[in-house]
């Protein structure tokens, strides 16, 4: 059953050739891939809390319906800059989140 509050996402497949254009917004709540994250099982391990910082700040609005991200002049986050000593995680952080998204993979720069 359909209510104001229903939200209709078309998907086509990558290969299928078809655009769909004009539900960037609706598409947003459907960032993700998965809608649970465990962070062992993705091979990362002991940054639980700068998962759950960059979740809160480039994530948490795209959760919302578009109407009340509308409503509330939220605008999403469309990059984030990773920085931190070498070799304690970053690309992998970025790669597995890229995994996570319904997007491309995420550039890497050195
Ligand atoms: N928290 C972590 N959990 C699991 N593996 C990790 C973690 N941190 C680093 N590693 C592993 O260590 C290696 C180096 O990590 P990574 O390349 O992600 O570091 P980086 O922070 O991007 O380094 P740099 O700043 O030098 O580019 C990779 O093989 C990665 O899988």
């Amino acid at each position: 059953m359909l209510s104001a509050d229903s939200c209709i996402v078309f998907e086509a497949p990558n290969s299928s050739g078809i655009k769909i254009v004009n539900q960037r917004e609706a598409a947003s709540s459907n960032i993700f891939r998965h809608k649970e994250f465990n962070l062992q099982s993705l091979g990362i391990g002991g940054l639980n809390a700068e998962f759950a910082d960059i979740f809160r700040r480039a994530f948490a609005s795209r959760v919302f319906p578009p109407h009340v991200t509308n409503k509330l002049g939220i605008k999403h986050v469309k990059g984030m800059l990773l920085y931190g000593p070498p070799g304690t995680g970053k690309t992998l952080m970025a790669r597995q989140i890229g995994k996570m998204l319904n997007g491309k993979e995420p550039k890497l720069c050195n």
